[in-house]
């Protein structure tokens, strides 16, 4: 456990932030230190173009209030980072893999301060937010050994002339982040970077900013060159800045299928490469044959991490009519026994969702789907723990519902909430034409004992990233991205490379020029 009392006893990166002295449990933590940080230190944005407020959703509290950066604090940051780019981008792979290495060492170290932090600005729970800081840190360390080894090819010509290939960087990458995995979002996008010898320019969604600030005081504390992670404050006239700036090369973005639409548009302006990781309505589907038990497992945890604010959930739970009783009574028994709480303590597996507004916006979709004749096995309503001091944070108990039809609002978009739909088939070929039958693609799900089936439908699936009996496991050496309207583009996995790096070929030429003239 972390230490409670004292200003002095606290973690260094929570005194940095300005926490107060009891800091670590819930309803009492708030920054008052800046939030933008550039050419390694934090510091008050230059100008501003309005301001946010973040909040703790446990509670409803506010946490910090900030003013969002305007086009001259975008600048600097981007100034900076190109500063940091010239020094970085000279730097062999083994020395930018070092001290990525050494930033993984200081994420491992300071886990359970940063998950806190996590816990407390995104109401995840704390067992939660410390396995996103793992991946984190994993992240890091896989890039830092691929740092090394990323190379170019020697292609022989006739007459001994010869070409070859260069990776070289692209710049100065923008990082547009969600809210739902702030810490993890800012480390899936910057530590590739980095380790192909760009700088970064981050912006984290306005309802989590705290976190991706100790990512980038990790960064200088473990040697990156200051102005290589910066991260600037605000909402979309920010991000579009960003976005616009000319001496950006590259948007990675992580949001919404709508503003990733206005990200390409404003980058094919410049005609910059962007990364999309937007959102989806994923199929899990769930055969007769399965490993009931495993399958059953697998359906709470595609729908009900991070109060079912995951991009990748499989929300649209296909089960096979034979089992369909059996296995809703197990999915509903073990829905009403998840614990819903305060996200610092242990036990707790489900805290609140993010804010007033978007937990009106889950319910209102529950209302939807019964009104069009869904019905609710469980939950869909508000929840008001005990604690009084919770009595103002954002929580409902999660959901099942069964009746479902493909037509339904509740079946058919992302309500990045603890909803779970499900859908009665007959047939394999039936479902993967009802499976397939959205414009989003980013996951998908399968669970049955039968090897050479499992294969079969993963190969039919439109989605990006499939799983074969289990779902949202998601080790950074496999590429992560979707399908159709759910993006391109990947983040882990060696694939991303290609992403964060462009290639220079050389002609060399040994004997005399051969003119045409
Ligand atoms: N595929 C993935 O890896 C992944 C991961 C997490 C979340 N998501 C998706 O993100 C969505 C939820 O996140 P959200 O509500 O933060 O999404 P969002 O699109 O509202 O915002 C994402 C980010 O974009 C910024 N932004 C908003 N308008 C902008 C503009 N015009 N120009 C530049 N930046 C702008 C926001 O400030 C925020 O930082 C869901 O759809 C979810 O599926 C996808
Ligand atoms: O929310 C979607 C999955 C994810 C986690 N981190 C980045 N993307």
């Amino acid at each position: 456990m972390l230490p409670r009392a004292g200003r002095a006893a606290l973690p260094p990166l929570l005194r940095a932030l300005g926490a107060a002295p009891a800091a670590m449990s819930t309803g009492s933590f708030v920054v008052s230190q800046p939030l933008n940080y550039r050419g390694g230190a934090r510091v008050q944005p230059a100008d501003a173009s309005g301001s946010e407020t973040a909040f703790e959703p446990a509670t409803g509290r506010v946490i910090a209030t900030f003013a969002c950066s305007g086009e001259k604090e975008v600048h600097l940051a981007v100034q900076d980072a190109k500063a940091a780019f010239k020094i970085w981008r000279q730097k062999s792979g083994l020395e930018r893999g070092r001290i990525l290495l050494e930033a993984a060492r200081i994420i491992r170290e300071r886990k359970e301060e940063i998950a806190t932090v996590e816990t407390i600005n995104n109401g995840k729970s704390i067992l939660e937010a410390r396995l996103d800081i793992d991946t984190s840190w994993q992240c890091l360390e896989y890039y830092a050994g691929l740092a090394g080894s990323m190379a170019g090819e020697h292609i022989q010509l006739p007459g001994g002339s010869f070409g070859y290939t260069r990776r070289e960087p692209l710049g100065v990458c923008v990082g547009i982040g969600a809210w739902n995995y702030p810490f993890q979002i800012a480390s899936w996008k910057s530590a590739p970077a980095l380790a192909c010898g760009n700088a970064m320019v981050f912006k984290p969604s306005p309802f989590t900013p705290v976190s991706a600030l100790l990512l980038a005081e990790i960064y200088t504390e473990a040697g990156a060159p200051p102005g290589l992670f910066n991260v600037v404050q605000g909402g979309a006239a920010t991000g579009q800045l960003l976005c616009e700036h000319r001496d950006v090369a590259k948007v990675s973005f992580t949001g919404s299928v709508p503003t990733g639409t206005k990200i390409m548009e404003m980058s094919a302006k410049g005609i910059k490469p962007v990364t999309l990781e937007l959102g989806g309505k994923s199929p899990l589907i769930i055969f007769a044959d399965c490993n009931l038990e495993n399958a059953v497992k697998g359906a709470l945890m595609a729908n009900f991490l991070t109060q079912g604010e995951v991009c990748c959930n499989g929300t649209r739970v296909f089960v096979q009519k034979e089992i369909l009783d059996k296995f809703t009574e197990q999915v509903v028994q073990q829905t009403k026994r998840i614990k819903i709480g305060d996200p610092l303590l242990e036990g707790t597996r489900m805290g609140p969702l993010i804010n007033r507004p978007h937990l009106e916006r889950v319910l209102g979709f529950v209302k939807v789907a019964k009104e069009q004749g869904a019905k609710v096995l469980c939950g869909g309503d508000l929840y008001v723990p005990e604690d009084p001091k919770l009595k103002d944070g954002y929580f409902m108990r999660p959901c099942v519902l069964s009746d479902c039809r493909d037509d339904m609002t509740c079946v058919k978009e992302e309500i990045f909430g603890p909803v779970m739909s499900i859908l009665p088939f007959d047939t394999e070929e039936e479902v993967l034409e009802r499976a397939n039958n959205t414009s989003f693609g980013l996951a998908a799900g399968v669970f049955t004992r039968d090897l050479q089936r499992a294969h079969r439908v993963v190969a039919e699936l439109q989605a990006g990233v499939c799983f074969i009996n289990n779902y949202n496991v998601s080790p950074v050496e496999l590429p992560f991205g979707g399908y159709k309207k759910s993006g391109f583009g990947r983040e882990n996995g060696r694939v991303t490379i290609e992403y964060y790096s462009q290639l220079k070929t050389v002609c060399v030429e040994m004997g005399d020029v051969e003119s045409a003239f």
